[in-house]
């Protein structure tokens, strides 16, 4: 059983007011509107602005530290690695210690979202993915750091925290009071959407207008937050009648338009539709009918290119069967079907029309991380590249993500190997295509997930990409990796013990290069603290580390909202 010493934690399990803790020395608030300026600092380690009901949450079984100035390298430091225990924070908000120098054009707010609280009272949840959402920030302005911290408030955590107990349907988790229902019952509840989970604890995005969206695999659970204050807005109400209950948790999201999958498990395919930014509109762009199986793939991620949208059929297909069983099967929701083969599809996004459908080896994808078509000397498109984190075509890194390994097999060499899996689709007419290594594993460790690129070569031909890779032995990502597709090289940032998440690029103003700009990767540390890691984009270099007063459980997914977010609206 965890123990509460920390004001961090314990202030936040007792619902204590508010009150100031210690302020970084070098820190300070920045002036941006989003810092929110206006309130002098109040920033304890948790500072619970809003006192919670009952708490939900049994405390780590070894102190969060409470803030400190020189814990280590990161902030509040001198325990031992928070990445898997829930640390809850309905609200915090602190300057930040900056070790190192930030570069001054770097101006917006990081933001990242993930399943950072674990357990209802003594109950513990068993998967990764099961976690209720959680936010965390740092914004930048003029070479100084205020980070946050807050718990989304989706209808799942509310009844959770309500009830001290699942309310609806997780990743793994199913509510018990399901037992009661009849096999009709949960159908209905299952496929009229009304048991499934909205805890967006997945993605975030920003919106080309500006709005900014938390995302998870089930539509109702797209929410929108604020950014500034990392209030819950409310549900992203689709305002269309495309229907579905789940899709893709990574929409493909520019400047001005918004794509998605929505996969339909009745008649097995995929529709394929688009939003403008400004709207809440989706609309039909085409279907993809499955080539095999008795259910859709599962997308979790999808690439684009400038004119195609590619849509994976992997043999990992929704499994009806387990969406409604009480107890998680070794796949949970999905089954594996060799069988039924690997199919990569495209589709031209201006006609939907599918204009390429091929048979591919089999492979095991989360993420995609870019596609670009394929030229002729005359400018013909010949063919869609397709690069993702290939699993060597294996699920066994499910069965890792379960929060019992990821505690108990820290140094043992558990972690299933990985690459950078590139797809060349031909748009010839042929049958097949090809699925190759694009790199030696060896270059990144042999682990390869949670990537990001440079948003500017989007769809396009690009040639870096960033991600989190391994150094062995190792059962979880623990080195944050630059990838040369050209060079097939990588470098490597790695530190003994630490965890860090989804290194994420962000590009500077008026930058030419594709790597000109910095990297940044939440880090919980081995001793216990939690930093934001910024390394140059160019040499891989560590820049600076922001450090916050306590350890940050682990999170998935980032984004960046620069300070003038609304300015073009
Ligand atoms: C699939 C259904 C559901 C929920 C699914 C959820 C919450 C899936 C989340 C998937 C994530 C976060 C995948 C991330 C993968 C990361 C990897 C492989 C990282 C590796 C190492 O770095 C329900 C909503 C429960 C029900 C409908 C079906
Ligand atoms: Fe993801």
């Amino acid at each position: 059983m965890m123990q509460a010493s920390s004001f961090c934690v314990s202030a936040a399990l007792s619902g204590a007011a508010a009150r100031p803790g210690r302020l970084a020395s070098r820190g300070q608030m920045s002036k941006s509107k989003r810092a929110v300026a206006a309130q002098p600092l109040a920033a304890s380690a948790a500072t619970e602005v809003v006192a919670p009901p009952a708490p939900i949450v049994a405390p780590p079984s070894r102190p969060v530290d409470a803030p400190r100035r020189r814990g280590g390298r990161g902030g509040g430091g001198g325990g031992e690695l928070v990445a898997w225990k829930s640390v809850r924070q309905e609200r915090w908000e602190g300057a930040l210690e900056v070790d190192g120098e930030l570069p001054l054009w770097l101006d917006g707010t990081y933001l990242r979202n993930g399943p950072g609280l674990w357990n209802l009272g003594d109950y513990g949840f068993r998967h990764l993915f099961d976690g209720y959402a959680t936010l965390v920030r740092v914004s930048f302005h003029g070479g100084r750091a205020v980070g946050a911290h807050r718990q989304i408030e989706s209808e799942a955590y509310k009844a959770a925290r309500a009830h001290g107990k699942v309310c609806y349907r997780e990743f793994s988790e199913v509510p018990k009071t399901e037992g009661f229902l009849s096999y009709v019952g949960q159908l209905a509840a299952l496929f009229s959407g009304s048991s499934l989970t909205d805890n967006s604890n997945t993605g975030v995005v920003m919106l080309g207008d500006g709005r900014v969206l938390c995302l998870t695999e089930t539509i109702k659970g797209s929410i929108e937050i604020d950014p500034d204050t990392l209030d819950t807005v409310g549900k992203f109400q689709y305002t269309d009648k495309l229907g579905g209950l789940i899709h893709s948790a990574h929409p493909i999201v520019t400047d001005t338009e918004f794509w998605t999958l929505i996969p339909d498990l009745i008649r097995p395919g995929y529709v394929v539709a688009r939003m403008d930014a400004g709207s809440n509109e989706r609309q039909f762009v085409g279907r993809v009918d499955c080539r095999g199986g008795l259910a859709p793939g599962w997308v979790h991620s999808f690439p684009v290119t400038e004119h195609y949208v590619v849509v994976p059929e992997m043999p990992l297909r929704y499994c009806a069967k387990n969406l409604l069983r009480a107890e998680p099967t070794p796949l949970y929701k999905f089954e594996w079907h060799l069988e039924s083969g690997s199919y990569m599809h495209v589709m031209c996004k201006a006609s939907g029309k599918i204009v390429a459908s091929v048979e591919v080896p089999p492979f095991v994808t989360f993420h995609f991380i870019n596609a670009y078509e394929e030229t002729d000397e005359e400018g013909r498109v010949t063919a869609i590249i397709a690069d993702c984190c290939e699993h060597n075509a294996n699920t066994a890194i499910l069965d890792k993500l379960r929060l019992h390994n990821l505690r108990s097999s820290a140094g043992q060499d558990v972690l299933p190997d990985a690459r950078v899996g590139r797809f060349r689709i031909p748009l010839d007419g042929s049958p097949f295509g090809e699925l190759e290594t694009a790199l030696d594993p060896e270059e990144h460790g042999r682990a390869m997930d949670m990537c990001s690129i440079n948003p500017a070569r989007l769809g396009k031909e690009y040639r870096y990409a960033y991600a989190c890779g391994a150094r062995r032995p190792c059962n979880f990502p623990n080195t944050i990796t630059k990838v040369d597709l050209v060079e097939r090289t990588a470098k490597n940032w790695h530190e003994e013990g630490s965890v860090p998440s989804e290194p994420f690029f962000v590009p500077r103003p008026g930058a030419v290069e594709e790597d000109d700009g910095v990297v940044i990767s939440m880090v919980s540390a081995k001793d216990g603290s939690g930093y934001a890691l910024v390394v140059d984009g160019e040499t891989f270099d560590e820049i600076a580390r922001v450090k916050f007063p306590y350890g940050l459980p682990y999170g998935l997914h980032c984004c960046w909202v620069p300070r003038n977010r609304n300015s073009n609206c």
